[in-house]
Protein backbone atom coordinates (compact mmCIF):
# COMPACT_ATOMS: atom_id res chain seq x y z
CA UNK A 1 0.00 0.00 0.00
CA UNK A 2 0.98 3.40 -0.53
CA UNK A 3 -2.05 5.39 -0.63
CA UNK A 4 -1.22 9.66 -0.14
CA UNK A 5 -3.97 11.97 0.92
CA UNK A 6 -3.34 15.60 0.85
CA UNK A 7 -5.99 17.52 2.53
CA UNK A 8 -6.37 21.13 2.13
CA UNK A 9 -2.74 22.00 2.04
CA UNK A 10 -1.36 25.60 1.97
CA UNK A 11 2.28 27.05 1.63
CA UNK A 12 3.27 30.24 2.47
CA UNK A 13 6.76 31.66 2.40
CA UNK A 14 6.20 35.18 4.48
CA UNK A 15 3.59 37.25 2.52
CA UNK A 16 3.64 34.69 -0.07
CA UNK A 17 0.89 32.24 -0.60
CA UNK A 18 2.30 29.57 -3.16
CA UNK A 19 -0.64 26.84 -2.79
CA UNK A 20 -3.91 27.39 -1.63
CA UNK A 21 -6.42 24.59 -0.47
CA UNK A 22 -4.80 21.79 -2.60
CA UNK A 23 -6.53 18.51 -1.47
CA UNK A 24 -5.72 15.19 -3.65
CA UNK A 25 -5.60 11.53 -2.79
CA UNK A 26 -3.55 9.78 -4.77
CA UNK A 27 -4.30 5.73 -4.83
CA UNK A 28 -1.69 3.37 -4.16
CA UNK A 29 0.58 2.91 -7.18
CA UNK A 30 -0.65 5.07 -9.21
CA UNK A 31 1.39 7.69 -11.66
CA UNK A 32 0.70 11.06 -11.27
CA UNK A 33 1.82 13.90 -13.20
CA UNK A 34 2.10 17.36 -11.55
CA UNK A 35 2.02 20.09 -14.97
CA UNK A 36 1.38 23.93 -14.26
CA UNK A 37 3.29 27.49 -15.27
CA UNK A 38 6.45 27.77 -14.37
CA UNK A 39 6.56 29.32 -10.75
CA UNK A 40 3.26 27.74 -9.64
CA UNK A 41 4.85 25.67 -6.64
CA UNK A 42 4.83 22.24 -8.32
CA UNK A 43 8.40 21.89 -7.02
CA UNK A 44 7.00 23.07 -3.77
CA UNK A 45 4.43 20.71 -3.61
CA UNK A 46 6.73 17.27 -4.22
CA UNK A 47 9.26 18.85 -1.65
CA UNK A 48 6.34 18.46 0.70
CA UNK A 49 5.68 15.20 -0.11
CA UNK A 50 9.18 14.59 0.84
CA UNK A 51 9.17 16.02 3.46
CA UNK A 52 11.72 18.86 2.93
CA UNK A 53 9.04 21.26 3.85
CA UNK A 54 6.23 21.27 5.68
CA UNK A 55 2.64 22.44 5.05
CA UNK A 56 1.81 25.87 6.85
CA UNK A 57 -1.69 24.61 7.13
CA UNK A 58 -3.33 21.39 5.96
CA UNK A 59 -2.51 18.02 6.14
CA UNK A 60 -0.39 15.01 3.99
CA UNK A 61 -0.85 11.14 5.42
CA UNK A 62 0.87 8.40 3.46
CA UNK A 63 -1.22 4.64 4.22
CA UNK A 64 -3.54 6.98 7.26
CA UNK A 65 -0.13 8.30 9.08
CA UNK A 66 0.84 11.95 8.66
CA UNK A 67 3.91 12.24 6.90
CA UNK A 68 7.40 12.40 8.93
CA UNK A 69 8.64 15.64 9.58
CA UNK A 70 11.61 15.10 7.63
CA UNK A 71 12.67 12.95 4.69
CA UNK A 72 12.51 8.86 4.94
CA UNK A 73 13.35 5.71 3.12
CA UNK A 74 9.77 5.23 2.17
CA UNK A 75 10.21 8.27 -0.15
CA UNK A 76 12.54 8.60 -2.61
CA UNK A 77 13.37 11.43 -5.23
CA UNK A 78 15.29 12.18 -8.55
CA UNK A 79 15.97 15.50 -9.19
CA UNK A 80 16.80 16.66 -13.21
CA UNK A 81 20.37 17.03 -11.75
CA UNK A 82 22.66 16.11 -8.94
CA UNK A 83 20.40 13.45 -7.57
CA UNK A 84 23.80 11.45 -7.22
CA UNK A 85 27.29 12.04 -5.60
CA UNK A 86 30.08 13.08 -7.94
CA UNK A 87 32.95 11.55 -5.57
CA UNK A 88 31.41 8.08 -5.53
CA UNK A 89 31.25 5.59 -7.97
CA UNK A 90 27.73 3.96 -9.70
CA UNK A 91 28.23 1.50 -7.38
CA UNK A 92 28.81 2.81 -4.05
CA UNK A 93 26.35 5.46 -5.16
CA UNK A 94 23.60 2.91 -4.99
CA UNK A 95 24.81 1.56 -1.67
CA UNK A 96 24.68 4.32 -0.10
CA UNK A 97 21.21 4.66 0.80
CA UNK A 98 21.48 1.19 2.62
CA UNK A 99 24.65 2.54 4.77
CA UNK A 100 23.27 5.42 5.53
CA UNK A 101 20.59 3.27 6.84
CA UNK A 102 23.32 1.29 8.92
CA UNK A 103 25.04 3.97 10.61
CA UNK A 104 24.55 7.44 9.57
CA UNK A 105 28.12 8.86 10.82
CA UNK A 106 29.87 5.73 9.32
CA UNK A 107 27.84 5.14 5.77
CA UNK A 108 29.42 1.34 6.06
CA UNK A 109 28.33 -1.93 6.10
CA UNK A 110 30.06 -4.80 7.13
CA UNK A 111 30.52 -8.50 6.68
CA UNK A 112 27.54 -10.50 5.41
CA UNK A 113 24.96 -7.63 5.48
CA UNK A 114 27.88 -5.66 3.12
CA UNK A 115 27.54 -8.95 1.06
CA UNK A 116 24.01 -8.79 0.74
CA UNK A 117 23.72 -5.10 -0.04
CA UNK A 118 26.64 -5.15 -3.18
CA UNK A 119 24.33 -8.00 -4.98
CA UNK A 120 20.82 -6.39 -4.69
CA UNK A 121 22.60 -2.77 -5.55
CA UNK A 122 24.22 -4.57 -8.57
CA UNK A 123 21.19 -6.20 -9.24
CA UNK A 124 19.51 -2.86 -9.46
CA UNK A 125 22.18 -1.36 -11.76
CA UNK A 126 21.48 -4.31 -13.90
CA UNK A 127 17.62 -3.90 -14.03
CA UNK A 128 18.85 -0.18 -15.30
CA UNK A 129 20.73 -0.81 -17.77
CA UNK A 130 23.97 0.39 -16.24
CA UNK A 131 25.58 -3.45 -15.48
CA UNK A 132 29.49 -3.30 -16.61
CA UNK A 133 29.95 0.59 -15.21
CA UNK A 134 29.76 -0.35 -11.71
CA UNK A 135 33.34 1.30 -11.18
CA UNK A 136 32.74 4.62 -13.14
CA UNK A 137 32.03 7.96 -11.54
CA UNK A 138 28.65 9.65 -12.87
CA UNK A 139 31.12 12.63 -14.77
CA UNK A 140 32.31 9.42 -17.00
CA UNK A 141 28.29 8.98 -17.64
CA UNK A 142 26.08 10.67 -20.15
CA UNK A 143 23.36 12.75 -18.57
CA UNK A 144 20.94 9.31 -19.62
CA UNK A 145 22.77 6.93 -17.36
CA UNK A 146 23.06 9.06 -14.39
CA UNK A 147 19.28 9.52 -14.65
CA UNK A 148 19.72 5.51 -14.64
CA UNK A 149 21.94 5.71 -11.47
CA UNK A 150 19.31 8.11 -9.98
CA UNK A 151 16.78 5.67 -10.04
CA UNK A 152 18.94 2.94 -8.71
CA UNK A 153 19.61 5.13 -5.88
CA UNK A 154 16.26 6.04 -5.24
CA UNK A 155 14.71 2.73 -5.67
CA UNK A 156 17.33 0.34 -3.62
CA UNK A 157 15.31 1.47 -0.04
CA UNK A 158 12.02 -0.03 -1.97
CA UNK A 159 9.95 3.33 -1.52
CA UNK A 160 6.59 3.23 -1.12
CA UNK A 161 6.83 7.12 -3.00
CA UNK A 162 9.13 7.94 -5.55
CA UNK A 163 8.96 11.60 -6.12
CA UNK A 164 10.40 12.97 -9.69
CA UNK A 165 11.12 16.45 -10.76
CA UNK A 166 11.45 16.82 -14.03
CA UNK A 167 14.03 13.95 -14.10
CA UNK A 168 14.18 13.71 -17.85
CA UNK A 169 14.17 17.40 -18.72
CA UNK A 170 17.42 17.45 -19.52
CA UNK A 171 17.88 14.95 -21.89
CA UNK A 172 17.60 14.84 -25.11
CA UNK A 173 14.56 13.13 -26.92
CA UNK A 174 16.31 9.53 -27.80
CA UNK A 175 17.70 9.11 -24.43
CA UNK A 176 13.95 10.30 -22.71
CA UNK A 177 12.39 8.00 -25.07
CA UNK A 178 14.56 5.07 -23.96
CA UNK A 179 14.21 6.27 -20.01
CA UNK A 180 10.50 6.77 -20.21
CA UNK A 181 10.28 2.82 -21.14
CA UNK A 182 13.15 2.27 -18.14
CA UNK A 183 10.55 3.96 -16.01
CA UNK A 184 6.97 2.62 -17.55
CA UNK A 185 8.93 -1.05 -16.65
CA UNK A 186 9.83 0.47 -13.11
CA UNK A 187 6.72 1.40 -12.30
CA UNK A 188 4.66 -1.80 -13.27
CA UNK A 189 7.19 -4.17 -11.53
CA UNK A 190 7.75 -2.58 -7.89
CA UNK A 191 4.61 -0.84 -5.65
CA UNK A 192 5.16 2.05 -5.84
CA UNK A 193 3.19 4.98 -5.96
CA UNK A 194 4.69 8.08 -8.25
CA UNK A 195 4.55 11.62 -8.95
CA UNK A 196 6.12 13.58 -11.33
CA UNK A 197 6.42 17.09 -11.88
CA UNK A 198 7.00 17.79 -15.64
CA UNK A 199 6.83 20.69 -17.71
CA UNK A 200 6.90 18.08 -20.97
CA UNK A 201 3.01 17.21 -21.52
CA UNK A 202 3.53 14.76 -23.98
CA UNK A 203 5.56 13.21 -21.05
CA UNK A 204 3.08 13.37 -18.74
CA UNK A 205 0.47 11.82 -20.78
CA UNK A 206 3.10 8.99 -21.88
CA UNK A 207 3.72 7.77 -18.47
CA UNK A 208 1.12 8.93 -16.25
CA UNK A 209 -2.20 7.32 -15.13
CA UNK A 210 -3.18 10.55 -13.90
CA UNK A 211 -2.27 14.23 -14.83
CA UNK A 212 -2.90 17.10 -12.58
CA UNK A 213 -2.59 20.62 -13.35
CA UNK A 214 -1.51 23.53 -10.85
CA UNK A 215 -2.44 26.94 -11.69
CA UNK A 216 -3.63 30.30 -9.85
CA UNK A 217 -7.38 30.91 -11.00
CA UNK A 218 -7.22 34.77 -9.66
CA UNK A 219 -3.90 35.82 -11.73
CA UNK A 220 -3.93 39.75 -11.36
CA UNK A 221 -0.34 40.84 -11.07
CA UNK A 222 -1.24 43.28 -7.85
CA UNK A 223 -2.28 40.33 -6.00
CA UNK A 224 0.40 37.92 -7.22
CA UNK A 225 1.69 36.86 -3.73
CA UNK A 226 -2.09 37.39 -2.45
CA UNK A 227 -3.32 33.97 -3.97
CA UNK A 228 -1.64 31.09 -4.56
CA UNK A 229 -2.00 28.21 -7.01
CA UNK A 230 -4.22 25.33 -6.99
CA UNK A 231 -5.53 21.95 -8.62
CA UNK A 232 -7.67 23.14 -11.24
CA UNK A 233 -7.67 20.22 -13.72
CA UNK A 234 -7.55 16.25 -12.97
CA UNK A 235 -7.35 13.93 -15.71
CA UNK A 236 -7.56 10.43 -15.32
CA UNK A 237 -5.78 8.72 -18.50
CA UNK A 238 -8.33 6.83 -20.57
CA UNK A 239 -8.13 3.57 -20.54
CA UNK A 240 -6.86 3.47 -17.23
CA UNK A 241 -2.92 2.28 -16.75
CA UNK A 242 -3.05 0.01 -13.82
CA UNK A 243 0.67 -1.22 -12.82
CA UNK A 244 1.49 -4.58 -12.66
CA UNK A 245 -1.64 -5.60 -15.06
CA UNK A 246 -1.56 -6.13 -18.38
CA UNK A 247 -2.45 -2.73 -20.73
CA UNK A 248 -3.03 -2.46 -24.15
CA UNK A 249 -0.03 -0.24 -23.98
CA UNK A 250 3.48 -2.43 -24.28
CA UNK A 251 6.20 -1.02 -21.35
CA UNK A 252 7.90 -0.63 -24.36
CA UNK A 253 5.92 1.85 -26.04
CA UNK A 254 6.65 5.51 -25.85
CA UNK A 255 3.42 6.76 -27.90
CA UNK A 256 1.37 9.38 -26.23
CA UNK A 257 -2.35 8.61 -24.94
CA UNK A 258 -4.31 8.71 -27.87
CA UNK A 259 -8.24 7.81 -27.74
CA UNK A 260 -7.45 5.56 -30.88
CA UNK A 261 -4.93 3.39 -28.92
CA UNK A 262 -6.27 0.05 -28.75
CA UNK A 263 -5.85 -0.43 -32.67
CA UNK A 264 -2.64 1.98 -33.37
CA UNK A 265 -1.05 -1.24 -34.28
CA UNK A 266 -3.41 -2.38 -36.53
CA UNK A 267 -6.02 -1.37 -39.25
CA UNK A 268 -8.66 1.19 -37.68
CA UNK A 269 -12.18 -0.37 -37.82
CA UNK A 270 -14.00 0.75 -40.59
CA UNK A 271 -14.99 4.03 -40.96
CA UNK A 272 -12.33 5.10 -38.67
CA UNK A 273 -9.28 7.06 -40.34
N1 LIG B 1 12.42 28.30 0.01
C1 LIG B 1 11.69 29.27 -0.55
N2 LIG B 1 11.60 30.48 0.02
C2 LIG B 1 10.84 31.45 -0.54
N3 LIG B 1 10.13 31.30 -1.67
C3 LIG B 1 10.18 30.12 -2.27
C4 LIG B 1 10.95 29.03 -1.76
N4 LIG B 1 10.80 27.96 -2.58
C5 LIG B 1 9.97 28.36 -3.56
N5 LIG B 1 9.60 29.64 -3.40
C6 LIG B 1 8.70 30.40 -4.27
O1 LIG B 1 7.56 29.61 -4.48
C7 LIG B 1 7.07 29.78 -5.80
C8 LIG B 1 6.88 28.43 -6.44
O2 LIG B 1 8.16 27.85 -6.72
P1 LIG B 1 8.31 26.38 -7.30
O3 LIG B 1 9.76 26.16 -7.58
O4 LIG B 1 7.63 25.42 -6.41
O5 LIG B 1 7.48 26.48 -8.65
P2 LIG B 1 7.42 25.45 -9.88
O6 LIG B 1 5.99 25.40 -10.30
O7 LIG B 1 8.06 24.17 -9.52
O8 LIG B 1 8.29 26.24 -10.94
P3 LIG B 1 9.13 25.70 -12.20
O9 LIG B 1 8.13 25.00 -13.09
O10 LIG B 1 9.67 26.94 -12.83
O11 LIG B 1 10.20 24.77 -11.68
C9 LIG B 1 8.06 30.68 -6.52
O12 LIG B 1 7.53 32.01 -6.53
C10 LIG B 1 9.29 30.63 -5.65
O13 LIG B 1 10.00 31.83 -5.71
Amino acid sequence: MSELIIKNVWKEYGDQIVLEKVSLTVASRAFVALVGPSGCGKSTFLRMLLGQEQPTRGTILLDGELLSAEPGPDRGVVFQRYSVFPHLTVLANVLLGKELMASKFKAKLFGAARRAAIGEARQLIAEVGLSGAETKYPAQLSGGMQQRLALAQALIMKPKVLLLDEPFGALDPGMRAEIHTLMKRLWDETQMTVVMVTHDMREAFTLATRVVAFERPRDRPEEKQRYGATITRDISIWPPRLAGQNSIYGPDRDDPVVSLGQYRDGPAPSGEK
